[in-house]
Formats: C-alpha cells, structure tokens, sequence
C-alpha cells in the first residue's frame, strides 16, 4: 500500500471515505460511536471529573456529541446536554443515538450555564457547516470564551476545507478531536489555531480506503523530500553539490541573505552577480562567495553553462527598472535551469502580471507572499488554498504562496501545506533566506516541487531552532543543523 502519512483530506475525501467505509461493510452506527467515545477521552484528558456542557448540532457532528454524552455520563461526570433541534427531527445514527440519550435535553441556554460548566464539547457543526453561525451559536461562542473546549472534528464556524471562518465567529477549541485523517481545514489558519491541539482517532475507518480516494494535499514532513537530499561520501566533488547563481539587487542585503542561505543549504558553489559597486561588499560577506559583475542576458546565457550554473535567483533586494524587467523576460524565454522568482523579480510586473505569467515554466518556482501574490493574479477568489492552487495551473510553474501556513502548489494539482512555521518568522529578510535555501537545493539536483517544500520547511525549522529573538541573520547558522540529518546515508 503506498504511503498514507501526511496526506491530507477535504470535506469531500471525507464524505467519500466515510461511504465507501459502509459499502466495506462498517456501519455508520460503529463510525459514530467510535467517533464520540474518542471525544469523551479527549474530556477525560482534560478533566477526571466534574461538568461537561454538550452542545449538539442538527447533524451527524451532533450525533458524535450524543455519544460523548452517554460516555461521560457513564463515567460518573455531571453532564448537561443541550439539542440545536427537538430529537425527533435528528435523522440517522444521530437519531439512533439521541434516542439512547437518558438524561435531559436544553433547548435553550444561558451564560450562567457556560459559567458553571468545566469543559464545553463543541458538536454543533463539522464537515456540513454551510453557512456562517446564527446569532443562537454565536453568544455559545461568546460564553464559552476562556473556557476549555473540545470541538468536535472541527471547531464549530471553521471551515473543514479552507481552515477560514464562515462569518466572522467560531469557537475556540482547547483540543480538537477529528476522525480518520487531518483535513485541510486544520492545517491553514486561522482553523489551525483555532484547533487548538489536534487529536486524529482512529474510529474504525479501513486505511486501505485513503488509497481509492486519489488524494493530493499533504501536509509538509521530511518524508515527503528527506530522500532527495544528498549524501555526503568520499567520492563526491563540489560540483556534485551544484553551483547557484544569485542575482544581486539594488539592495545588496537581501542578495546576501539569499547567497549565505544558498551556501549553507549545502550549494557547491555559489556565485552572485552585482553591480560594480556592491562588488565589495559581497566580497566581504564571505570568503566563499564568487562575485562577479552583472551581465547582459546574452553573455549570461554562456555564463550559465561555462560555470556549471545548476540553480538561479532573481529577486531578492528587488530591481523596480524597466531593464531588469526585460532581463528577467529574456532569461526566462530559454533558461536552462530552474529558476526561482522572489520579492523584485515578481513585484516588477505589477503593471502588467500577464507579462510575467506567459513565461513561467514548470522549471521556475515563484515565491510571493499575500500582497505579492494578489498584484500577480488580481482575478483569483477564494481561499488561501484555492487561489494557490489555481495559480500553479494558471502560471504553469511552482507556486510558492507563504504565510504562516505557505501553500505549496504545482501545476498539476499537488498541494503542501507547511504547518511547522514559527509565528516569529515574520520578519524583514526571512524571504531571502527562504530563496536561498530552495536554491541551495535546486542546486543540488533536488527536483523542482521538492526543492520547494523542502525549502519551505527547513526555513520553518531554522526558524524554530532560532529563537523567538531572531533576526534574519541568525537563520544562516542554523540551517546546516536542520538540514544535517538528512544528510545521513539511509
Ligand atoms: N466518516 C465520517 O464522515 C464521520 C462523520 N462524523 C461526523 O459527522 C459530521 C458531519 O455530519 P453532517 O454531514 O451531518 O454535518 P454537520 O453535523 O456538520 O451539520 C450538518 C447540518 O447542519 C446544517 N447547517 C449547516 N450550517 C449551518 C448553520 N450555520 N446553522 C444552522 N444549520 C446549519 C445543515 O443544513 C445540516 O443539516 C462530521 O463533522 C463528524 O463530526 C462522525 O459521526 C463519524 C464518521
Ligand atoms: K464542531
């Protein structure tokens, strides 16, 4: 069976999984209380006794907390069940289970019943939520603020796709407890946050049927590129280990940035282009660093292939001129080697994106973030998720979407969802330290979209290794510690 780890599903997946579940022959019966037993663990986690305030919704997600009641109750803990609907008008295995409930059912609460409550389960909506919160759910959410609360599968509000609230108000969770496998939702923010910790129960849900769904998102992990990334061993050369090309911008901070995160991602060489002015600079930035001065596109092109260039990045410390805008179009009509576009080299066609779009190739990985990304497809809706997902296939190349939750997206429809960024790395630099290191991979032969999420990831890593006093700089000396084990031979 090919490896299920990371991936992840939409509401969809998950509708899916759980129908061709009962055609194998488990029962929407068995599903539902194994559902709500996890929850009922996930309290007993919190708390060894005392109030549980159930809040259950009109669906099977209300269902699951019909379940968790029982449990609880059973286990000696004092619960109150409140009924979004009158019981007879569940439908279903919430039917089932609302007609085994023995104890009595609100209809309606107020804030003094949140007050006295020690946790609160969260099982008005999951995967069926459809529309923002009424103003009923709404004053939930109010009352249950700074209490402890265990959502099931998603915190009510969140969208179990897009991890955006419907609306503008969700509860809360302290845990949430979903079933099967991770969806979208709770890896993109804000529903990443708003999860609180995750717990994944295993409800009974065969694995071999993630198999029949053909699932492309994933969550960002190692295993995805680790094996990509290249051994040291006594038969190996510099070139082995590729040479970058990093082009130095008007602001030669940034290209220092983006050349020292190439180097120390493990790139042969590296060698940056400047001006005849930031020459020196460069030169005392590091020892390692070739420098050499800016070229006309014709005379790169030979550059390229005399010096062995294995990876190249344009972007970094910007260029706002008419005549990078037309170096940039030049090399990408027929560059021989993966490219990535970063901060300038994409902010530069903000008059005409178009321009931009019609040379990208599946050798190029761009790496805008939020306002960069917005200027470059002004026509894209939707989430985070959709729009990064729509603009791979519309640009034909890698797209790199960063925030705190950066989409990886490739024209073919594969998504990575990095969820190890600390919220620390939203600093000035960060990006061309993120440039570099995807460089530094390209260079060393790792294949474009792994490039891009191992880049991503180790950037967040780097991150967390550092500290939350970091500065852009301090990432450089830590790089080489996040990316050296995997460089053990396997
Ligand atoms: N494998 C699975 O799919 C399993 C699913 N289970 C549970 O089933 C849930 C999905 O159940 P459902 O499809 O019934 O969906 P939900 O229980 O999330 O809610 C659907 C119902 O809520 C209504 N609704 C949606 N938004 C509303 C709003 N803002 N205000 C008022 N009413 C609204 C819909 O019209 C529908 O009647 C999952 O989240 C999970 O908790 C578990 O029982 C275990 C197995
Ligand atoms: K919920």
């Amino acid at each position: 069976m090919p490896r299920l780890n990371h991936f992840l599903l939409s509401v969809r997946d998950m509708y899916q999984a759980d129908r061709l579940a009962m055609k194998s022959g488990v029962s929407g019966i068995l599903l539902m209380h194994e559902a709500g037993q996890a929850v009922a663990r996930a309290v007993c986690d919190i708390i060894p006794e005392g109030r549980v305030l159930v809040l259950c919704g009109p669906g099977n997600n209300g269902g699951d907390g019909f379940v968790a009641a029982a449990a609880l109750d059973e286990l000696g803990y004092e619960v109150q069940l409140y009924s979004m609907l009158p019981l007879p008008e569940l439908k279903g295995e919430a039917l089932h289970f609302a007609k085994e409930w023995r104890g009595t059912v609100a209809r309606e609460l107020d804030a003094e019943n949140f007050a006295q409550a020690d946790v609160i389960v969260d099982a008005l909506f999951g995967a069926g939520l459809a529309r923002p919160l009424d103003r009923n759910c709404c004053d939930f959410v109010g009352w249950s603020r700074k209490k402890r609360v265990v959502s099931v599968d998603v915190p009510s509000g969140v969208s179990g796709d897009t991890g955006e609230v419907f609306g503008d108000v969700a509860f809360q969770a302290t845990k949430t407890v979903t079933f099967f496998m991770k969806k979208t939702g709770h890896c993109l923010y804000p529903g990443a946050d708003l999860c609180g910790d995750l717990v994944v129960a295993d409800i009974g849900i065969p694995k071999e049927i993630a198999v029949k769904l053909s699932l492309l998102f994933k969550e960002n992990h190692p295993d995805l590129w680790s094996e990509q990334i290249p051994r040291f061993s006594y038969d190996r050369h510099k070139y082995h280990f590729g040479h970058s090309l990093v082009w130095g911008g008007e602001m030669s901070g940034a290209g220092r940035l983006a050349a020292m995160s190439a180097l120390r991602a493990g790139s042969g060489l590296v060698t940056v282009l400047c001006s005849e002015s930031d020459k020196q600079i460069y030169e005392l930035t590091s020892p390692s660093l070739i420098v050499n001065e800016h070229k006309d596109p014709a005379a790169l092109k030979a550059f390229l292939i005399k010096r062995k260039i294995s990876a190249f990045v344009i972007g970094p410390g910007g260029g706002q001129t008419n005549a990078f805008k037309s170096f940039i179009s030049v090399i990408l009509k027929d560059c021989s080697v993966p490219v990535v576009l970063d901060a300038g080299a994409i902010s530069v066609f903000d008059e005409d994106p178009e321009e931009l779009l019609s040379l990208l190739n599946d050798q190029v990985i761009i790496t805008p973030h939020e306002g960069e990304f917005r200027k470059l497809f002004p026509d894209l809706q939707g989430s985070r998720l959709e729009r990064a997902l729509e603009a791979a296939k519309k640009a034909a190349c890698i797209v790199v979407l960063k925030g705190a939750d950066t989409i990886v997206a490739s024209p073919n429809g594969q998504v990575v969802i990095s969820t190890n960024a600390p919220y620390w790395l939203a600093r000035g630099g960060t990006g061309d330290v993120l440039a570099g290191i995807i460089t530094g991979l390209l260079a060393q032969g790792v294949s474009v979209f792994d490039a891009a999420c191992a880049g991503v990831w180790l950037h967040s890593d780097t991150g967390q290794r550092a500290g939350s006093a970091m500065i852009a700089e301090d990432l450089l000396s830590y790089i080489d510690e996040a990316i050296a084990p995997f460089r053990e031979s396997v």
